[in-house]
């Protein structure tokens, strides 16, 4: 249990913030007091200010802009966090799982916090302690280069959890992590907290971790609100979207009306199930769900059939470094269809999306088939797939290179050849195409900006739209919903409804079941044999679900 009296281990008073040259302050007037034993959750919307209020409340933004206020945090074990960039959280100074486990301990040169005079070997234990109670135990021998996001994510709070600092600072924990994972990171914290530490935990989500908290907060254009304590477990749809938070928690229901035409979307639902059963892995669903993609279900299928796939995929299989990750996978998807896959952290989800548009390295064997409605894509390099399988990975950076966002979708579009006096006309409808995708994904006034300087949900966006500008017959996402706010995902939902409207089919990876259950006409589950207790590497295989019964 929190001790509200003992000495704080965070307290901001009257706390600020101003970016060197930007026009208004990112945070005013925070004051925030954190004692031992507490979970504090701090949610806003996209730029709300909830990354800044973590680098403040972690001492991270003296060099930046202008500290205002006043900020005292515990001595000795001290203030440690977490940042939001899921690609950006192992340190790039080590290779394998054990050594960067034990880094955040040796370039402090701490002792561990629950065992003061126990020398740095006290924090290699609690942080491989940690691993093993994240469900991370065989993943101490793995190199770093092949881990899944989800399983970076795992060793990154297992190194921080192993220095016991008194002050934990989460910017969005739960991102790429699948909901066992964070039911066992929530019960991680849980138990930091009742040995002494405490946690504050931002994000524009709201998950399992951040309704756990006893104390939850909103941050709204840099100034906090905090619930009244009888409050705190009582925030409902209302306040989470008045505050522009999205909820991932299971059983929200969000519901937006389709945007795209029902009987498109309905015929597209079955358009890709073949005569034998075990074809096509999917699920229509887990149990008492009832989205879209069982009404969609309900579709007479003798219409449906008749629809050509736009991708089908059988017998394929993947190997990493000689372990299987995928094997006889069979999938099928129809021209309009939103299909999301779905699995624990690296049951490979991202493998099978890479393995389609032909982007795994040369450490992966590939077998099987994966075919448009008129290529052989199989037998296509990744360039050429790219006119008709469109890929935005989880890593939005690593598809970005120009100096900003207009440029970054206008060398998306080479201009059609065309004669020197049509040239200017031919300028200026590549210009208006690309206004408006920047409407469409909301980066109209970032247009200016450079890719880097936007937030990771920001740059996926970004990266969504120059795929949209190749017009292909299937967008593969990777994760778009990560670290998105109410508004954001809103737009991400209307967007990919709108390129299935348009007859492209979507296949897009998500650990947001709340979402998959509001956007989705099939849901596919990866299922992984994956024992977290063992120390062998998992392997996994694609299953078919039998489909939900259907009404009457
Ligand atoms: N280069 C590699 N070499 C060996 N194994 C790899 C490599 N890359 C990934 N793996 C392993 O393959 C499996 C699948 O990884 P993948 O990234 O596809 O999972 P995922 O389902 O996308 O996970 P997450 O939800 O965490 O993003 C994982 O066990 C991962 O550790």
């Amino acid at each position: 249990m929190s001790d509200h009296t003992a000495e704080p281990v965070l307290e901001l008073t009257g706390a600020g913030f101003h970016h060197r040259g930007a026009r208004s302050a990112a945070l005013s007037g925070v004051d925030l007091r954190i004692a031992p034993g507490q979970m504090v959750s701090v949610l806003g919307a996209q730029g709300s200010g909830t990354s800044t209020l973590c680098r403040l409340a972690a001492g991270l933004l003296e060099d930046r802009g202008r500290v205002s206020g006043t900020r005292t945090a515990a001595a000795g074990s001290g203030v440690v966090m977490l940042g939001d960039d899921p690609e950006a959280q192992q340190t790039g100074m080590t290779s394998y799982v054990r050594d960067e486990l034990r880094l955040p301990g040796r370039l402090r040169g701490r002792e561990s916090h629950s065992e003061p005079g126990a020398g740095t070997g006290a924090c290699d234990h609690a942080a491989e302690a940690a691993l093993a109670d994240l469900g991370g135990a065989h993943l101490l021998d793995r190199r770093l280069d092949s881990l899944s996001g989800g399983e970076r994510q795992i060793v990154a709070l297992a190194g921080l959890l192993g220095l016991r600092p008194a002050l934990l600072v989460l910017d969005q924990p739960g991102l790429s992590l699948d909901a066992a994972a964070r039911t066992r990171l929530l019960h991680g914290l849980r138990q930091y907290c009742a040995e002494g530490g405490a946690v504050l935990i931002a994000g524009h989500q709201e998950d399992e971790l951040s309704a756990a908290c006893e104390r939850r907060a909103f941050l709204r254009e840099g100034q906090l609100v905090e619930l009244p304590a009888g409050e705190a477990s009582s925030a409902d749809d209302g306040t989470l979207e008045e505050f522009g938070v999205w909820s991932s928690l299971p059983g929200q229901t969000q519901a937006q009306p389709m945007s795209s035409s029902p009987g498109q979307a309905r015929d597209a639902g079955l358009g890709s199930r073949g005569s034998d059963a075990s074809e096509v892995a999917e699920s229509a669903g887990p149990a008492g769900s009832a989205g879209p993609a069982e009404a969609a279900g309900q579709a007479a299928p003798s219409a449906v059939d008749a629809v050509r796939p736009v991708l089908t995929v059988e017998e394929l299989s993947v190997s990493r470094g000689g372990t299987p990750t995928l094997e006889d996978f069979r999938l099928s998807l129809a021209p309009a269809e939103i299909v999301t896959l779905e699995g624990a952290n690296g049951s490979g989800k991202s493998t099978l999306l890479r393995a389609l548009a032909g982007l795994l390295g040369r450490d992966a064997d590939v077998s099987g088939r994966i075919c448009s409605a008129e290529l052989a894509l199989d037998e296509l390099p990744a360039h050429r797939r790219a006119g008709t399988l469109a890929w935005v990975g989880q890593d939005p950076s690593a598809q970005l290179s120009a100096s900003t966002v207009r440029a970054e979708l206008e060398r998306s579009v080479p201009l059609p050849r065309h004669r020197r006096r049509d040239r200017a006309a031919v300028r200026a409808a590549r210009d208006g195409v690309v206004t408006e995708l920047l409407h469409r994904t909301g980066l109209s006034e970032a247009a200016q900006s450079h890719p880097y300087d936007l937030s990771p949900a920001r740059q996926k966006d970004l990266v969504i739209a120059t795929a949209l500008l190749l017009r292909p017959q299937v967008l593969l996402l990777d994760e778009p919903t990560l670290g998105r706010d109410h508004p954001g995902m809103q737009r991400l939902t209307g967007l990919l409804r709108d390129v299935a409207a348009a007859g492209a089919a979507v296949l897009t990876t998500t650990h947001d079941l709340a979402w998959a259950e509001q956007v989705a006409q099939r849901r596919v589950r990866l299922d992984s044999t994956h024992d977290h207790s063992s120390t062998h590497r998992p392997r996994t295989t694609a299953e078919t679900d039998p489909p939900e019964p259907k009404g009457p």
